[in-house]
């Protein structure tokens, strides 16, 4: 999972005069409207790319934040420049230089990193709130080490176990829809995607400390967007505080595994602590399991579940998307439903062959993680333009999955444009390169049991087609959650299991 927020380590604290200006946007941007208009454009040279550095020191952050806060998302902001500058723009905010790249080529070569030439670019605030030994913010070296480690965790064997786990959950979830007439996918997800992360990683599956690692990991969330203020009562104190109490709740469990109670769950705590005792050297600290832990809840839950929620619409705008992939999961649940045990296999799911690219192509449309952000790590040369040391450069996934001459007829839900596979380099849901999404098959099955239960269970309806995004969301998210009417017409397939 990226940080969405691009920003500019070493001048961020003294940029949150900035930052905090941004906050109040739509005052300010009011006041500024017309200054902006009339504000002259620096001249264009020819080594630079091209675009707006807009106001001295506040640059383009006002518009930015103006984005943030509309029913458009952050990444109108992007889409915009991207429409009136190319492939490849430049801008200012936060106080840094943002270039954003959005060609296939140069998303593959900054992506790879096989020149070294590019970092990780992550937030300080947001570092504080995963922890600073983080997958998501350690840099080369530690991060290669990390990754080797829990890379080990997301074997086949472990997406098979969880693959029954998760059906479970969503059977047990579809149950209680039974006498509702109404749900609200996007809550109903992210429930279920939460839960599943927690048993997957500590085996918390009820009871009291779900209930406060469901509630804590939603207000570190919230924190990652707000502005890095540690006054009680700001949401940025509140994901702090949030912290603390996620990192109580993985401490206590790692005590108990130490002293031997429930020390046969094989959860990927187990299999971490199990790996740092047999370690000569090179297992992870505490520390270091701890922020993983974290990382691994928050960039599976909230990706996942609005992903789902994407899916939903798409389906619902297109019947007979719909209608092929129901008959789809129709024609697998009859090899199923009549076994006593009929919980979804690894085996089941690979048979799932057009539900697959329906997932795929949801994933391209919605593009969770709109762009992934990089630091150019010494100067160098993209797309024919200067690149210089310090720059933030942000590779635009979600311009690359609208680009039609990447993807002919972009804007239109269309699984079938996957029947030849796809292409590597075009797919950018989950990234690419030594910080692709470690948790890419594990997102998928949950796609794809998610949409079997679903279309195999009930009838279904989106009630509102408003497509206005949630203001302040990490990822671009429905504002209505994407209620649906929901009818049962398959008992069996939830009552059998
Ligand atoms: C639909 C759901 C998901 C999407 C769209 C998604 C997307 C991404 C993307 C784009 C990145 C790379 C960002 C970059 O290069 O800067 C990433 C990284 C990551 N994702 Fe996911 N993700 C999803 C689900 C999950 C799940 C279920 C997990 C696991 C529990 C997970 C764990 C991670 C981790 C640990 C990283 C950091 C990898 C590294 O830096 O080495 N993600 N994700």
């Amino acid at each position: 999972m990226a940080s969405i927020l691009p920003g500019e380590d070493d001048c961020f604290s003294c940029c949150a005069g900035l930052v905090m200006l941004g906050a109040l946007t739509l005052l300010v941007y009011q006041i500024m409207k017309p200054l902006l208009q009339y504000y002259p454009q620096q001249e264009p040279s020819p080594d630079i790319p091209p675009g707006s550095r807009g106001l001295p020191l506040i640059g383009e952050t006002v518009q930015f934040m103006a984005a943030i806060n509309s029913g458009k998302g952050f990444y109108e902001f992007v889409r915009l420049r991207r429409l009136r500058y190319g492939n490849c723009f430049i801008t200012n905010i936060f106080g840094g230089t943002h270039v954003f790249v959005s060609s296939t080529v140069s998303a593959k070569a900054i992506l790879n990193n096989d020149s070294g030439k590019f970092g990780k670019r992550y937030i300080k605030s947001i570092a504080e709130l995963v922890g600073n030994q983080s997958l998501l913010c350690a840099s080369y070296q530690h991060h290669k080490l990390l990754r080797g480690q829990i890379s080990n965790l997301f074997c086949t064997n472990s997406l098979s176990v969880f693959i029954r786990q998760f059906d479970q959950l969503i059977v047990e979830a579809l149950k209680g829809w039974e006498h509702r007439s109404t749900v609200v996918i996007q809550d109903e997800a992210l429930e279920i995607t939460c839960k599943a992360m927690c048993k997957m990683l500590i085996s918390v599956e009820s009871g009291y400390e779900l209930e406060a690692l469901q509630r804590e990991v939603g207000n570190v969330c919230e924190a990652m967007l707000a502005f890095p203020l540690r006054l009680p009562g700001t949401r940025f104190y509140k994901g702090l505080q949030a912290r603390k109490k996620i990192m109580s709740i993985i401490e206590k469990t790692m005590s108990e595994r130490r002293r031997g109670l429930k020390a046969n769950e094989d959860d990927f705590l187990q299999r971490l602590l199990r790996e740092e005792a047999a370690a000569v050297g090179h297992g992870l600290t505490d520390e270091e399991i701890k922020d993983n832990i974290l990382t691994m809840i928050i960039a599976g839950q909230d990706t996942t579940a609005t992903a789902m929620t994407w899916m939903v619409k798409f389906l619902d705008e297109n019947p007979e998307v719909l209608h092929t992939l129901t008959k789809e999961q129709v024609d697998l649940g009859r090899k199923t439903w009549p076994k006593s045990s009929s919980f979804l296999t690894l085996e089941s799911i690979n048979e799932m062959t057009y539900a697959s690219k329906v997932v795929k192509e949801s994933l391209r449309l919605a593009s969770i993680v709109p762009w992934f952000p990089r630091l150019a790590l010494e100067d160098c040369e993209m797309e024919g333009f200067k690149m210089m040391k310090g720059w933030n450069v942000n590779v635009d996934a979600k311009s690359v999955h609208l680009d039609p001459t990447v993807y002919s007829d972009p804007n239109k839900f269309n699984p079938s444009r996957f029947d030849d596979g796809g292409g590597y380099s075009r797919f950018l849901a989950f990234g690419m390169g030594g910080r692709t999404c470690l948790g890419m098959n594990m997102a998928k099955a949950m796609m794809l049991v998610f949409l079997h239960r679903l279309v195999t269970t009930y009838r279904w309806k989106v009630m509102d087609q408003d497509s206005s995004i949630e203001k302040w969301g990490l990822f671009s998210k429905l504002k209505s959650g994407c209620p649906v009417t929901v009818t049962c017409i398959n008992k069996d397939a939830i009552l059998s299991t």
